[in-house]
């Protein structure tokens, strides 16, 4: 059965934000933003060591005003992280656009890193030191630090990261912020916190499903806050999702209009809206309680999670559909609005899930009245540091779906170990 792919990357690029940034240019904005008067940083900033006050230029903000509603637990966190992920789409983008310039890394493990995978975290960690209430300190569990970038030959990666988070902080307006090199690293190692059951986190992922993002693919700013070991709020900007829904199987868009913004508060639901700015709406998960109707998600790439379990998975609970293959968190945010039914994720064997790669997609379907756990029916637990310490694979799926959904996953399991068993 051939998968459907979601990529839409050509029509996505076109309808990409207006920014023109190129990581390499620019070196006359630092000198415009030594021309205009001062402006005063929040406090919990003043004593940051690695950013200096530069002066507020007399333009509108781009970014929509986030309103605040009253009485709503986490509003004002909710508003900065809305904010936050959607300028660090906007740097994304038209690193995106600029693909073949910008540059790539490798980590260790050999996945691909990206200027907009440091930029973008920059960039989420200065709008919630900027907009969020201050706490007690501030803690962020974010997937990249700065050790490639302090090893040698690493400089003019450094500098093109410099040139396009300070670019992209002007030509945004709302901030004066001027990073230097050894600011850059600072910042990008504030999301060395390491969680916990205590006290509150915010979990980043800057770019989630990177290899997506080097296709010209889905990818999407993940970022979700965890308050005593639970996950709080999420928000998921997704620049290359259309805003209405994937549409049919074969990856047709059934809008025009592409860059959505998912976003959940607890006990609050779950919202999409346009990352260009539109009134948000409510979501909710599918209601197909036969998943002879069901359609599934899972990754495109095929290492990222076992095909032939989730072939086999699906054809026990008759699903006639093809598998949708999506990069990224993009499916949480697809599954909540009812794009499809199922979501399901088994990495090979050793792979450890890390919390930023579920923690806003979870709190997505879940409030859009879905069901997240693991292969067991447990459900995730994002109170125990970096990693999850789950059994075996991630699915989710609306409450009518669910029992029948296990029950398939353990059976298939089962086999699946049976058939590979030395005996
Ligand atoms: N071997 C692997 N198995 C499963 N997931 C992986 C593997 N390597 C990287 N990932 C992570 O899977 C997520 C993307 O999943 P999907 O393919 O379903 O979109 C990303 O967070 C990606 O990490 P990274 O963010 O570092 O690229
Ligand atoms: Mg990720």
């Amino acid at each position: 059965m051939a998968a459907a792919r979601v990529g839409l990357a050509s029509h996505a690029l076109h309808a990409s934000s207006s920014s023109s940034t190129l990581v390499r240019r620019l070196p006359h904005s630092r000198l415009a933003l030594l021309l205009y008067p001062p402006r005063i940083l929040p406090t919990y900033l003043r004593s940051c060591p690695y950013v200096s006050a530069a002066p507020a230029r007399p333009r509108p903000r781009r970014l929509r005003a986030m309103s605040q509603s009253a009485g709503t637990p986490y509003a004002a966190e909710l508003a900065a992280a809305k904010k936050a992920v959607a300028l660090a789409a906007r740097l994304c983008q038209s690193v995106q656009q600029n693909i073949l310039q910008a540059g790539v890394q490798s980590k260790p493990d050999k996945s691909p890193v990206t200027v907009a995978d440091y930029g973008s975290q920059i960039l989420v960690s200065l709008v919630l030191k900027m907009e969020a209430p201050p706490s007690d300190s501030f803690s962020l569990v974010a997937e990249e630090d700065s050790e490639e970038l302090r090893k040698d030959g690493a400089e003019e990666i450094l500098e093109n990261i410099t040139e396009l988070v300070n670019e992209t902080i002007v030509d945004d307006g709302s901030y004066s912020i001027f990073f230097s090199k050894e600011g850059i690293l600072a910042a990008i190692d504030d999301g060395k916190s390491e969680g916990g059951p205590s006290g509150r986190h915010w979990v980043l992922d800057p770019i989630d499903g990177t290899k997506g993002f080097l296709r010209g693919d889905q990818y999407a700013i993940a970022l979700a806050l965890i308050d005593e070991g639970k996950v709080v709020l999420g928000v998921l900007a997704c620049p290359n999702l259309p805003l209405g829904s994937i549409g049919n199987l074969n990856g047709s868009s059934s809008g025009d209009q592409v860059g959505a913004l998912f976003s959940a508060t607890i006990g609050c639901g779950a919202e999409v809206e346009s990352l260009q700015g539109s009134p948000p709406q409510k979501i909710s998960v599918c209601s197909i309680d036969n998943s002879v109707n069901a359609s599934f998600f899972e990754s495109y790439e095929a290492a990222h999670s076992m095909q032939d379990l989730t072939s086999s998975i699906a054809e026990k609970l008759g699903v006639q559909a093809p598998p949708v293959r999506i990069d990224s968190q993009a499916k949480y945010g697809a599954l909540a609005r009812g794009d499809g039914a199922i979501y399901l994720r088994f990495p090979h064997t050793g792979y450890r899930e890390k919390i930023w790669d579920h923690a806003a997609g979870s709190i997505v379907v879940t409030e859009a009245g879905g069901v997240v756990t693991d292969a067991s029916g447990n459900d995730l637990d994002f109170s125990k540091g970096r990693f999850l310490d789950l059994d075996t694979g991630i699915i989710a799926t609306n409450k009518q779906l669910m029992p029948s959904l296990l029950k398939a996953v353990q059976e298939a399991i089962k086999e699946k170990n049976q058939a590979t068993s030395p005996l």
